[in-house]
């Protein structure tokens, strides 16, 4: 893929699964050579002048609901949840530096020794002067997911479009890891996912970017060059508007 195509978007976010860093089969939660992967497939993109905000899930070590069901107090364990994302921001921040792409990772809550604070106008600053920004902790609240947060980050850096990469190749009408057969969509609304309760992304986050005009599309991270592909704005996965 050539770094000289001119890309679709000036400004993007991208919201990487947590869960897809995690190599198969391994017991290791972060692979350094899928982080290693991402970031170079992030730096073409870069290079290519998009200016790009990143928000990771946390799927790989935690997933808050999950240990609620088991006893854990809700709020707790969305905290821990959101600590783990933090580990994922410094690994990808890491991988990132080392792919020559300049790179700051803002935290929702405060733990000054590893990463600054999420400061909304700072963070702008950062991406006009084309430096990547990795916001941690998700929104700093239990009970939201990081795709609320991907959702509320892009509209506070005024970014076009929110991308979510993730381990299936789009929007189906059903789970495609639960249902055979189940159909891709290339385009639907926001409110069909809505109605539909399409579980690709919580309501929340789908709301979030209908009210403030978000585009969301969401596409496969596992296939090599399809997160350069889709940040340079070649048609991928499945847009919803
Ligand atoms: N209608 C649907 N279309 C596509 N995927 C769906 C649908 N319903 C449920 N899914 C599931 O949504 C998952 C993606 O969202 P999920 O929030 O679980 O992961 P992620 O955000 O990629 O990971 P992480 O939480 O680690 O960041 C897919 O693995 C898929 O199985
Ligand atoms: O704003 C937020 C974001 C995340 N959490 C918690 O973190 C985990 C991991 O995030 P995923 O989006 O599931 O990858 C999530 O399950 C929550 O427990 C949060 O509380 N608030």
């Amino acid at each position: 893929m050539s770094d000289t195509s001119a890309p679709a978007y000036r400004r993007i976010l991208l919201k990487l699964s947590g869960e897809a860093l995690r190599s198969p089969g391994s017991m290791d939660n972060i692979s350094p050579e899928i982080v290693a992967r991402i970031a170079e497939e992030i730096a073409q993109a870069h290079r290519a002048g998009v200016q790009i905000g990143l928000v990771v899930g946390g799927g790989n070590f935690w997933r808050g609901a999950k240990a609620s069901v088991r006893g854990m107090d809700r709020a707790t364990a969305d905290y821990v949840g959101m600590l783990a994302t933090v580990m994922n921001a410094l690994a990808l921040q890491s991988a990132l530096e080392r792919a020559g792409v300049p790179c700051v990772v803002q935290s929702a809550i405060e733990m000054k020794n590893v990463a600054e604070s999420f400061i909304r106008l700072k963070a702008r600053s950062y991406l006009d002067n084309n430096k990547i920004v990795i916001f941690a902790a998700g929104t700093g609240n239990p009970f939201f997911s990081t795709d609320t947060t991907a959702a509320l980050r892009a509209s506070e850096i005024n970014a076009e479009v929110v991308m979510k990469a993730t381990s299936v190749d789009g929007v189906y009408d059903a789970d495609p890891k639960k249902v055979s057969g189940a159909k891709r969509f290339d385009t639907i609304s926001y409110q069909e996912c809505l109605e539909r309760q399409l579980k690709v992304m919580d309501s929340t986050a789908f709301t979030l970017c209908m009210d403030n005009k978000k585009p969301i599309i969401v596409f496969d991270m596992h296939t090599p060059g399809n997160i350069t592909r889709a940040l340079l704005g070649e048609p991928i996965g499945t847009t919803i508007s």
